[in-house]
């Protein structure tokens, strides 16, 4: 189906006929056509097999046939999936190219609201670490939401700048810059977008991305990756960028093998190789992406012998309520218990004193008197011991009760901590009171919405 004609800027159109001159008239056709929704599953969460048309370069993405409301969807809110546009799923197709044999720190300097950071996250083995930055303090309680949601425990959330990451020293084994930019590619999706645009904004978007790119380039290691990325077809933020970057530093770019069928552009210039996602070639929107591989030595990292900022043991420690504990430092935070991944315990010690870190480990408990209360992030996280809580799945109606904050009858064993559920995925705490229960879902996250009645799941 198409929807109704758009009128692009003159300029914008103008350009792409001189840069796509046989297919400019069939791709300024397709920013007409109808978006495609899409979603990531949790594979870690979430084990199915949906009957959904598959997105062919990412094993977990799947269209959807139309756009349920997300919000009246329990395992949406369970962090079970992610709604994400296919094109940038092909993330996991970049990651696959990357040969590293030891455990990676890898940085997302772009990272709000965490689509590449959850996906991330899944690509990555448990040893590794991912530091997830937004530089706008307002996108960050999202880009904490998501990645809570999402279950892992091996990530941190930093609001810095991209400067204070360059001032570090070659730290990182990986570096994603999912560039702001000036968003052409997603045009389709938001046609409101186009009026913000104009040569002048777009060139503005290729100084910043370059400024972003000079000021963290020296955060990698050398033998350590780039993955740049821009939803946009303009060449002066992408190819053009990454030639500039060239004459600053030494790198060579990757190939990633693609398949014929999916359509999407590989391009070079000047020795760079680039993936292209254009509207009347693939079933996703505008996306460009590139990977490079440093080849310039650089100097390790120092870290001090002693840090201002120590870990404080806790004075409680219900250990038995996560997975491998021997794999994780604990350590309490004024009232709260909480963990990090022991193995990377001397460079989060050197972030902490060096950037703005705003989430440092997964909170496990809330120290209240000589009770100990277990913390909403726990019951999200891949880590929870399950089974130290009494299970209650809910129905649909119950589970958008619960998560709307609300009470409900519910006939519960115990007077004591539960874990709530629904379709055996957990979606948080509650504790019985005998004829009530106090209900532990965080209220900043609370379902808001009255209205009820579109609830469609696609999963069904
Ligand atoms: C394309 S979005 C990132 C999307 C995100 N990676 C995802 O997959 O969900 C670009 C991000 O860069 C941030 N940003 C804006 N200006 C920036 C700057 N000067 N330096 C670094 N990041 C910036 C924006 O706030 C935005 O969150």
């Amino acid at each position: 189906m198409t929807a109704q004609k758009n009128t692009w800027p003159a300029a914008f159109t103008e350009r792409i006929r001189k840069q796509f001159p046989d297919t400019a008239g069939q791709f300024i056709e397709f920013l007409d056509q109808d978006v495609n929704v899409s979603i990531r599953l949790n594979a870690d969460k979430m084990n199915l097999q949906p009957r959904l048309a598959e997105i062919p370069w990412c094993t977990t993405g799947y269209f959807l046939p139309e756009r349920p409301v997300f919000a009246l969807d329990p395992l949406w809110h369970a962090g079970a999936y992610y709604v994400q546009e296919a094109s940038s799923m092909f993330l996991e197709q970049v990651f696959g190219q990357i040969r590293l044999d030891h455990p990676k720190l890898v940085l997302d300097l772009c990272a709000a609201p965490g689509g590449k950071s959850t996906h991330l996250n899944s690509l990555l083995g448990q040893a590794d670490l991912l530091v997830a930055n937004e530089v706008i303090r307002a996108r960050v309680p999202v880009l904490i939401e998501n990645l809570t949601k999402w279950g892992h425990t091996n990530f941190l959330v930093s609001n810095s700048d991209p400067r204070q990451f360059g001032e570090l020293g070659a730290l990182f084994d990986v570096l994603v810059i999912d560039a702001p930019c000036s968003g052409e590619g997603l045009f389709r999706r938001d046609p409101e977008a186009a009026l913000e645009w104009s040569p002048e904004n777009a060139n503005l978007c290729a100084v910043r991305q370059r400024r972003i790119l000079a000021e963290s380039w020296s955060c990698v290691k050398g033998g350590g990756y780039l993955v740049y990325s821009t939803c946009t077809f303009n060449p002066a933020e992408n190819e053009e960028n990454l030639s500039w970057l060239k004459k600053q530093g030494g790198f060579t770019s990757i190939r990633i093998p693609l398949r014929p069928d999916w359509n999407i552009e590989e391009m070079e210039q000047d020795g760079i190789w680039g993936y292209r996602f254009l509207p009347h070639k693939v079933q996703g929107e505008g996306f460009f992406v590139a990977l490079l591989r440093k080849t310039e030595e650089t100097n390790p990292v120092r870290f001090p012998r002693k840090y201002k900022t120590l870990l404080q043991k806790p004075v409680a420690l219900p250990q038995n309520w996560v997975l491998s504990p021997e794999t994780k430092k604990f350590f309490q935070h004024q009232d709260r218990l909480k963990f990090i991944p022991a193995d990377w315990e001397p460079e989060i010690l050197f972030l902490f004193e060096k950037i703005n870190l705003v989430k440092a480990g997964t909170t496990l408990g809330l120290v209240k008197k000589k009770d100990i209360l277990p913390e909403h992030e726990l019951s999200m996280c891949l880590d929870l011991n399950g089974a130290v809580f009494h299970p209650v799945e809910l129905s649909l109606e119950g589970a958008l009760k619960y998560l709307g904050r609300e009470q409900f009858n519910l006939s519960l064993e115990g007077n004591d901590w539960h874990l709530a559920s629904f379709r055996g995925i957990p979606l948080g705490f509650l504790k019985n009171l005998g004829t009530r229960f106090n209900n532990y879902y965080p209220k900043e996250w609370r379902l808001r919405m009255q209205d009820r009645k579109a609830v469609q799941l696609w999963y069904d």
